[in-house]
């Protein structure tokens, strides 16, 4: 039996990474996909008073638990289910409850900083970089995060020149070279993510038993 076929989805925050694997995977609803978030292997900064929390740079690799990331990604090709942490937002803290992923034909997972992480790389077959205009982008985050993450205006603006921007500049954009096909237009470009999905489905064809 032939492992699983490995697909990183890469690109800056709020360009639309989320929004083209869930694309991708309702296109492939047929096929058993399983899906990570990098962003749910942030680390749990739980015992960090919640005011210092608040100052964390988020936006740099040593930021998450990359190491539980890898073995969570070995044990799903491996044919394995995970139970992956979930993360909350608004406390920069794991939730006590975790979320049960089942493994799959096609892997699927999706971060800021996937494509940049050599040992997350390396467990990839295909490697997508998700480009947005950086205004569209800053635009998104700001709503976002007011509406969804519990943050204000001044905090989004001071954490995206603080952090959010250099790290983008010195990390996540550099790690587009790595990528095998770049989607401009972010989650909107439904003939590139049609592109995507032919291009998986024919991968799984010649390969039958996965
Ligand atoms: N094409 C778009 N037009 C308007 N808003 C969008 C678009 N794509 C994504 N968004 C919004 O921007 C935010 C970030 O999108 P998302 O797909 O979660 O990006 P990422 O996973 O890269 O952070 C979400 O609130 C989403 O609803
Ligand atoms: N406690 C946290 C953890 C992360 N962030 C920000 O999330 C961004 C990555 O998520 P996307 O969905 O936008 O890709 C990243 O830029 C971090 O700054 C945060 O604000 N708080």
């Amino acid at each position: 039996m032939s492992s699983p076929l490995v697909v990183g989805i890469a690109g800056g925050t709020a360009s639309g990474k989320t929004t083209v694997a869930r694309k991708v995977r309702e296109a492939l609803a047929d096929c058993r996909v399983a899906f990570i978030d990098q962003d749910s292997y942030y680390r749990d900064l739980k015992d960090m008073p919640l005011e210092d929390r608040r100052q964390v740079n988020f936006d740099h690799p040593d930021a998450f638990d990359t190491d539980l990331l890898v073995h969570h990604l070995k044990q799903l090709k491996s044919g394995q289910a995970i139970q992956k942490p979930a993360y909350d937002f608004r406390t920069s803290s794991r939730q006590a409850n975790t979320v049960l992923v089942e493994p799959g034909d096609i892997i699927l997972i999706e971060g800021i900083l996937v494509l940049h992480m050599k040992e997350v790389r390396d467990q990839m077959d295909v490697k997508i970089y998700v480009d947005a205009d950086d205004d569209l982008r800053i635009l998104r985050r700001l709503t976002r995060d007011i509406k969804d993450r519990g943050r204000d205006f001044d905090h989004v603006v001071g954490q995206y020149l603080r952090h959010v921007r250099p790290m983008h500049m010195g990390f996540v954009e550099p790690s587009k070279h790595f990528a095998d096909i770049i989607i401009p237009h972010g989650g909107n470009n439904d003939i590139a993510i049609g592109m995507l999905v032919g291009a998986l489905r024919a991968r799984l064809a010649v390969s039958p038993s996965r």
